[in-house]
């Protein structure tokens, strides 16, 4: 007889969402997205992280100063990273599990890219106008958000 406690899908590219967020560098936010075709395929990966080149020892981890010497001039976001490191595979009807909620440039990617639903697990920015804005594009382009619910399934990895 078949094992009965096997994760399900959203446990399962969910998990890997959070994953892949643990190769991020960026010591407050540590954001993952796996996007997954309608057929349940992993079709990319990608997290928060410096660009190709840029060195993370060199490159800024602040939050606030001047604004050149701030991460947010040069990360790479986690959704536009897998959408970018998809570049061979069709992303029309997909889904993107996220462990954050996307912020307003990374939902002009994924509008863009066909990607048709986003599971998103934290939203600790959703007041922000930078999720207002992206809650409004999104809304007008169909996506459908859907707020992944933790099972409270405990995932141990002896690494
Ligand atoms: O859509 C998003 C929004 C943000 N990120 C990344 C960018 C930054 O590295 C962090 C946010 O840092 P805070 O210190 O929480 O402001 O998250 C992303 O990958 N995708
Ligand atoms: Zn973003």
């Amino acid at each position: 007889m078949k094992r009965t406690d096997y994760i399900n899908w959203d446990e399962y590219f969910m998990g890997i969402a959070l994953l892949t967020a643990m190769r991020s560098k960026d010591p407050n936010s540590q954001v993952g997205a796996c996007i997954v075709s309608p057929e349940n395929k992993i079709l990319s990966l990608g997290y928060n992280g410096m660009p190709i080149g840029c060195s993370d020892d060199e490159m800024p981890w602040e939050r606030e100063g001047d604004p050149l010497d701030t991460k947010y001039m040069y990360v790479c976001h986690a959704e536009l990273n897998a959408i970018l490191n998809s570049a061979h595979n069709n992303l029309k009807g997909a889904r993107v599990y996220v462990t954050l909620f996307p912020c307003n440039e990374c939902t002009k990617a994924i509008i863009q890219s066909g990607i048709a639903e986003v599971v998103y697990y934290g939203d600790k920015y959703h007041d922000s106008d930078s999720s207002v804005a992206a809650r409004f594009m999104f809304k007008k382009a169909g996506v459908k958000l859907t707020a992944y619910t933790p099972t409270g399934r405990r995932a141990e990895l002896e690494l």
